[in-house]
C-alpha cells in the first residue's frame, strides 16, 4: 500500500499531455503492473515554484503503483489500435548497474569514459535476430544490447564495458515492429518499463525538471513524466517512451543550444581543474591535431575545453544547435555527426532524415513552431539555464511525426528574480543557453528546405 498521502506521480493525468499532432480518441486499457518498488514523491502534483531546488521527500513503498490515469496518454489509443500487448517488455534490457539509493544521487551520474571511435552505422536487423530468441534477460535486465551490433556475447562482457558510451545504437525491442532505440547518450542508462514507458538513471536536477514541466505550458513537448521507481536497488526517473507507438521509427536526436556545459562546470573547472584522459582520447580520435602541446603532455583535456571544441567543430556554436545522432527505420544509425557544422551539411542530414518527405518536413517546422510558441510562454523556460537538453525528432512512414524535450540532467533554474531570454549570446555569468536562437535557426532551416522542394 502507498504510504504517501497526497497527490503521488501517477496522479497525473496524461491525458492532458497530449502533444499537438496527435489527438486519437482516449481509450482505456487495463493498468499496467508496474514490477517494481515505486518511490512516490511527495507534493509532486502540487505547484511547483520555479527556482525551488530543494528536493522533494521521498517514500519508498513495496507495492506496485496503479497508474488509472496513465492509459489515457495518446499513445495508449496507437498501441490498442496496433493490438500490442502492454506487458510485452524488452527482452534485452539493460540491467541497471549501480545501486545507489536516492538519498544519494544528489548529482547526476556521468559515464566514466566514452568510446572515441566514431561508429558509421549499424545493423539493427541484425541485433534483433541476436535479441529475439533470448528473454533470459527480460525480468533481470543482464543482456547489454548496446554490444548487440558489435560484441554479441555474454553478460561479463557487458559489464566490462557498462561505462563506455558506445557508439553503437543501444536497442531494446519491446515488439518486432515497435523496439525501443537510445541513439546517443551514456550507454547503461536506461531501462524499459512495462507498459510503454521508460527507466531513466535518476537524476535529482531531471527529476525536478520533469516535475516542474508536467505543470508547465511545455508538458505537451516533454515525455509524461511518472515519479521516480525502483528496480535492483537503482532508483530511475519514470517517464514515457516516446517511440512506443511509432512503427519503425526514424529518430534523429539533436542537443539544442550555444553552449553544452553549465557555467557551474566552468566555475569548478577553474577550482579545481580535473583534467580527463578519456576526452582527450575521444578528441584525437577526431582530430589528432587538436590538442594543444600542454594538453598533450598531459594525455588529457578539461571537461569544458572539450565540450567548447564539441560545439565549434560542430554547428553547437554557429547555429544554436547540433545533431548527435539519427537512427532510420532500415535500422542504421549514424552517431557521426561531430564534424557536421555548415548549413548545407546540416541540411543533407535533416533531408536524408526525412528521406526528402516534404510531408514529414513539413510537420517537423510546425511542431518546432508550436514549441517555440510555448517556450517564449513558459514560466519554466523564463527560469531555467537549459543545457545539454535535445530534441528528440520521431516520424514512421506512417507519416506520424513528433518532437518532444527530453534530457533534463544540466537544466539548473535561475535565483530568483533572473530570467533568460535564451536568445542573447552568452557571457560568461548571464548564463544564457542559446536555446532559442538554436530553435529559430533550426526552423529558418526547415522553412529554407521546404521552400527549395
Ligand atoms: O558526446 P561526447 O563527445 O561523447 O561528450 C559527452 C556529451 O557531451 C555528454 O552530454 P550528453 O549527456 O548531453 O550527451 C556529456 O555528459 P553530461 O551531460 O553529463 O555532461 C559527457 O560528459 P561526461 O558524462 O562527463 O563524460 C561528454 O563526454
Ligand atoms: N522518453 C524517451 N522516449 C524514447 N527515447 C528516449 C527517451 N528519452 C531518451 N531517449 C533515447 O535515449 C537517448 C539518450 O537520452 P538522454 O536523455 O539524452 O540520455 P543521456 O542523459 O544519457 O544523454 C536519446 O537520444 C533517445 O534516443
Amino acid at each position: 500500500m502507498t504510504k504517501t498521502p497526497g497527490p503521488t506521480a501517477p496522479c497525473l493525468d496524461v491525458g492532458d499531455m497530449l502533444h499537438n499532432l496527435y489527438r486519437p480518441g482516449h481509450q482505456e486499457e487495463p493498468v499496467g503492473d508496474v514490477k517494481c518498488n515505486v518511490i512516490h514523491t511527495q507534493g509532486l502534483c502540487s505547484p511547483l515554484h520555479s527556482g525551488a531546488m530543494a528536493l522533494p521527500e521521498l517514500v519508498v513503498t513495496s507495492e506496485p503503483c496503479i497508474h488509472q490515469n496513465y492509459q489515457k496518454n495518446a499513445f495508449s489509443s496507437f498501441r490498442l489500435a496496433s493490438g500490442s500487448n502492454p506487458d510485452e517488455e524488452s527482452v534485452c534490457s539493460d540491467s541497471g548497474f549501480g545501486s545507489s539509493p536516492a538519498s544519494s544521487l544528489g548529482l547526476r551520474k556521468l559515464s566514466n569514459s566514452s568510446s572515441a571511435g566514431l561508429s558509421p552505422t549499424s545493423s539493427f536487423e541484425e541485433y534483433e535476430e541476436e535479441c529475439s530468441g533470448n528473454n533470459e534477460g527480460k525480468q533481470t535486465g543482464t543482456l547489454n544490447c548496446s554490444l548487440c551490433s558489435g560484441d554479441h556475447n555474454s553478460i561479463d562482457v557487458w559489464k566490462k564495458n557498462r561505462n563506455m558510451v558506445n557508439w553503437s545504437p543501444v536497442v531494446v525491442p519491446l515488439k518486432k515492429q515497435s523496439p525501443w532505440v537510445q541513439v546517443v547518450g551514456h550507454a547503461g542508462n536506461f531501462q524499459t518499463g512495462n507498459d510503454g514507458k521508460l527507466l531513466k538513471k535518476y537524476c535529482a536536477c531531471e527529476q525536478q525538471c520533469l516535475q516542474k514541466l508536467m505543470e508547465d505550458v511545455l508538458q505537451p513537448f516533454v515525455p509524461g513524466y511518472h515519479g521516480v521507481t525502483q528496480r535492483d536497488g537503482q532508483d530511475y526517473n519514470l517517464m514515457d517512451n516516446l517511440l512506443t507507438y511509432f512503427e519503425s521509427p526514424c529518430i534523429m536526436d539533436c542537443k539544442m543550444g550555444s553552449r553544452t556545459y553549465l557555467e557551474e562546470e566552468l566555475k569548478k573547472a577553474c577550482k579545481h581543474p580535473q583534467p580527463r584522459a578519456d576526452m582527450y582520447e575521444k578528441m584525437v580520435a577526431v582530430d589528432p591535431e587538436a590538442p594543444t602541446p600542454e594538453e598533450r603532455a598531459q594525455q588529457a583535456v578539461l571537461k569544458t575545453r572539450y565540450m567548447q571544441w564539441r560545439e565549434t567543430l560542430s554547428s553547437t556554436a554557429t547555429l544554436g544547435f547540433r545533431i548527435e545522432g539519427i537512427k532510420k527505420s532500415d535500422g542504421s544509425c549514424n552517431t557521426n555527426f561531430k564534424k557536421t557544422k555548415h548549413k548545407d551539411e546540416v541540411m543533407q542530414a535533416l533531408e536524408d532524415f526525412v528521406d526528402s518527405n516534404i510531408s514529414i518536413l513539413t510537420s517537423y517546422q510546425k511542431r518546432l513552431k508550436e514549441l517555440r510558441c510555448e517556450l517564449e510562454k513558459s514560466d519554466f523556460f523564463k527560469t531555467h539555464e537549459v543545457v545539454g537538453s535535445s530534441l528528440l525528432f520521431v516520424h514512421d512512414h506512417k507519416g506520424r511525426a513528433g518532437v518532444w524535450m527530453i534530457d533534463f540532467g544540466k537544466t539548473a533554474p535561475m535565483p530568483s528574480p533572473l530570467t533568460l531570454d535564451h536568445r542573447s549570446p552568452w557571457v560568461e555569468g548571464n548564463r544564457e543557453d542559446g536555446y532559442l536562437w538554436g530553435l529559430d535557426n533550426f526552423i529558418d532551416i526547415l522553412t529554407y528546405m521546404l521552400s527549395r522542394h
